[in-house]
């Protein structure tokens, strides 16, 4: 099993005192597999993803990645996670805007020490951006940006990747054809994906879905 959640708790502080936002949150995916995660607004999606992403550390609770229990590592393990196991897809692109778009792919890659040019190519080629290599990210449209961060998560290779409403701000044409992309890639590299979104159509291309309610699975 490439990741194994058991019993996530997780509080936060607030100015009307503690909110505890995930309350025994557990699941599993497999290498290869895909599960969309849906809920309403504030019951705890993205706090979810956070932890699991080793980008916070939750009170309570296991998140098994291969075998290993992130909520246990240092901030160094968890740095080392999120520079090559781990994916992850946010709404903002986040791209280096002084960077050519061959650049901003491979950025994370090169970091992880996983740079692999033919990879890289047929990624440009998946996702029609061969044409755009030699451009920077602002000569691009929103599709096109949002393409490029899809791709530069994609390009180490990560075992998971972790998508926060990866397609939120595109029109559902062109959302329809990042997420075929996207389930391709995940797909040939045999990757497990874990995306959070509030559109059915989406959600209902994924193999398994999962429902949060006030932070639980429902
Ligand atoms: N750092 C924080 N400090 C305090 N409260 C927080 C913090 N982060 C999130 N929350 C609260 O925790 C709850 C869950 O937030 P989270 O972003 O995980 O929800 P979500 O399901 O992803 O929502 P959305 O669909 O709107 O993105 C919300 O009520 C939010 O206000």
């Amino acid at each position: 099993m490439l990741l194994d959640v058991k019993d996530i708790h997780k509080t936060y502080a607030t100015a009307d005192g503690p909110f505890e936002v995930l309350r025994g949150i557990g699941l599993t995916l497999d290498a290869g597999e895909t599960l969309a995660l849906t809920g309403e607004s504030g019951s705890g999606k993205s706090t979810l993803l956070h932890l699991i992403g080793g980008l916070d550390t939750p009170d309570r609770g296991q998140i098994m990645l291969d075998g290993v229990d992130i909520a246990a590592l240092d901030d160094n393990g968890r740095a080392d996670l999120r520079r090559g196991t781990v994916g992850v897809v946010f709404q903002q692109f986040n791209l280096i805007p002084s960077l050519k778009v061959s650049d901003n792919i491979a950025f994370q890659a090169r970091l992880a020490g996983r740079y692999d040019p033919d990879w890289l190519t047929v990624l440009a080629d998946r996702m029609g951006l061969t044409p755009q290599m030699g451009k920077y990210p602002e000569q691009l449209s929103g599709g096109q940006q949002q393409r490029v961060a899809i791709a530069r998560t994609l390009a180490p290779k990560p075992r998971l990747v972790l998508a926060d409403e990866p397609t939120g701000n595109l029109d559902e044409a062109t959302a329809s054809v990042v997420m075929d992309l996207m389930l391709e890639l995940v797909t040939v590299t045999g990757a497990g994906l874990l995306m959070v979104t509030h559109s059915d159509a989406l959600a209902g291309r994924m193999q398994r879905r999962l429902h949060l309610r006030a932070g639980q699975v429902a």
